[in-house]
């Protein structure tokens, strides 16, 4: 077994009891928020760990602690103060966090996640107050193996890392990106069972171009311009080299990099160390599960639907690729799943010999004969020419840019199909293509809505009153990466395949109710829809034959669930036994 931290290992007494053995005491055992219990230390524990004076006389329950700590919750007065009080919570006491956020995860995630992780990624150099995770910057880029050495935990499994080249919608945001990595990551532990001491949040601090940040005396990363070309290779060549001497059984969650390099990063690194890229593969397998689930819907499939993706970055040809997958995989040719995905860009229909093409938006290319039929305008059709000439049933925006889905698109969207499929997938909120209210008003009741961020439900009104409520499903790939992630761990996948990523696509449609007419669970099921999809990415590894993890190899369906249901971490307070070497000193 190897060791989880220098601090701490979990242990099993004579019973087969886990403990945690700990060799840290006193004030500095209160100091380490894995191991903080604050008040709910046992009279035993205080004095066995030098805690006597240093906690108030009562010892507090785990519920106790959670309902104190909730009420002060509810009294922060805007999203972004419940922000910071959850993540100071986080960094004072994890186990009493993730309590917490088990209780109330529909109600924390926005708070945590998107929306509002995105103004705590704006503020974060005025917010910033405790250490957590690594961050890998220009300044110790050649001492990166003692940085590593630095950290705490032994055994970690699970990383996620940014350059902030293009978080959310928001776009370069330079160091503040390490809260998307801190908030990804404590989702896969509140959903995704994967233990806290085996998260690593990244921060790839390679520069930023944004001048007001670099004019910034406050800002806290380093003040150059972004790393480009062969010096910021060799930059993530190093990390990945590092990571892999220290933690060699991690899997890295490529996170929020612009297009460029999203798609270089991951071409170059993803059979040198099993990672994925998340706005590529996860937003990718969200959207496509979306999409069989909104043609179920329809008392259709997924091949009868035309698509039309708007954005061509890491999320748009992320899910235009994971569009085509699915086509083939329901049967198409790939002649015939590529003639049903169009890909529109700032130039409009990406069509062939245009100059702006990028290599990964090639393929999404239309030929100009393909064109030949229809009527349009400009050098190349615009979204609305391309919905109305293509016939589109299904539009996804992955822009970043608000209202780009104007009424004219909507209402054509409308007149091509009685249920039309309309998924404004841009975060944050403020970033939306269109609001799910104005969809409604524009396309009528039976459009089949999803949103990136979460939206309520919408009341169609008519001149008699409100007769119906639409549903808004949340599009957001939280409900891929936790047991994406989680199943290439149980596997130990030396490499997470294109398979892998759409068996996570095809449990999440097989795991969403439509009766209710939403296209995605609720984040109620979050937590069960993960460990599902955890154990299908598992099978599919062992399959493909890319699965380490010799115990895993030989399992049946059932001892393989009855094992990711084992594995799957819960937020306790273990009893703690003092080490050895620290009772001799
Ligand atoms: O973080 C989210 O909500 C989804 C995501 O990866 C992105 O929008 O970049
Ligand atoms: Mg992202």
């Amino acid at each position: 077994m190897s060791r989880i931290s220098r601090y701490y290992d979990v242990r099993r007494d004579e019973d087969d009891h886990r403990y945690l053995e700990v060799n840290v005491t006193g004030f500095s055992l209160l100091h380490i928020p894995l191991l903080n219990k604050s008040t709910g230390f046992s009279p035993e524990e205080r004095k066995l760990l030098g805690l006597q004076g240093l906690v108030p006389p009562h010892q507090s329950s785990l519920e106790e602690q959670k309902e104190r700590t909730y009420r002060r919750y509810l009294m922060q007065s805007s999203n972004l103060d419940k922000h910071v009080y959850l993540r100071s919570l986080q960094d004072r006491n994890e186990v009493l966090f993730y309590a917490i956020l088990e209780d109330h995860l529909e109600e924390m995630l926005p708070i945590l996640y998107t929306p509002t992780v995105g103004e705590a990624v704006q503020a974060f150099s005025d917010l910033y107050r405790y250490p957590r995770g690594l961050v890998v910057s220009t300044a110790d880029i050649e001492t990166l193996d003692q940085s590593l050495e630095n950290l705490p935990l032994d055994d970690v499994r699970m990383i996620v890392a940014t350059d902030s080249s293009a978080i959310l919608g928001l776009g370069d945001q330079g160091f503040g990106g390490m809260a998307i990595s801190i908030g990804k990551l404590s989702l896969y532990t509140a959903a995704g069972g994967v233990g806290p001491d085996k998260t690593l949040p990244v921060e790839l601090d390679v520069g930023t171009n944004r001048q007001d940040l670099l004019d910034d005396p406050l800002y806290l990363g380093k003040h150059h311009r972004r790393l480009t070309g062969a010096e910021y290779d060799e930059f993530l060549d190093r990390f990945v080299e590092g990571v892999q001497a220290r933690y060699p059984k991690a899997i890295i969650q490529w996170e929020d990099f612009a297009k460029g390099a999203a798609f270089r990063v991951l071409d170059r690194y993803r059979r040198v160390v099993p990672s994925f890229n998340d706005d590529i593969q996860g937003t990718g397998a969200m959207a496509l599960a979306g999409l069989i689930s909104a043609s179920r819907l329809k008392g259709e499939t997924l091949t009868e639907q035309i698509f039309v993706v708007v954005g061509a970055g890491a999320g748009g040809i992320g899910v235009a690729s994971a569009i085509r997958q699915g086509l083939i995989r329901a049967g198409l040719s790939q002649q015939d799943a590529a003639a049903r995905v169009y890909v529109v860009d700032r130039q409009g229909l990406l069509v062939q010999g245009q100059p702006e093409l990028e290599e990964h938006q090639l393929s999404f290319a239309r030929h100009p004969e393909d064109l030949k039929r229809w009527s349009f305008e400009g050098a190349a059709p615009t979204l609305l020419e391309t919905v109305r000439n293509a016939h589109a049933t299904a539009l996804l925006g992955l822009s970043g840019v608000s209202g780009l889905f104007s009424q004219a698109v909507v209402e054509a969207m409308a007149q091509n199909s009685e249920r039309p499929i309309i998924f404004p997938l841009s975060n944050p909120t403020s970033n939306v293509e269109a609001l799910p209210e104005e969809i409604v008003r524009w396309a009528g009741p039976g459009t089949i809505m999803a949103s990136g961020s979460p939206f309520a439900d919408v009341p169609h009104r008519t001149s008699e009153g409100v007769d119906a409520l639409v549903p808004v499903g949340q599009g957001n790939n939280v409900f891929i990466f936790p047991g994406l992630g989680f199943g290439a761990i149980i596997s130990r996948a030396r490499e997470i395949t294109d398979n892998m990523v759409m068996e996570a696509a095809q449990t999440l449609a097989d795991h969403t109710d439509i009766s209710s007419g939403r296209v995605y669970p609720s984040i109620q099921e979050l937590r069960e829809v993960s460990i599902q999809i955890a154990v299908r990415v598992a099978r599919q590894a062992i399959t493909e034959g890319v699965a380490s993890e010799r115990r895993v190899r030989v399992m049946n369906d059932q001892e393989l669930m009855a094992f990711v249901r084992r594995r799957y971490w819960v937020p306790k307070y273990l009893p703690y036994r003092r080490a050895k070497q620290v009772e001799a000193s």
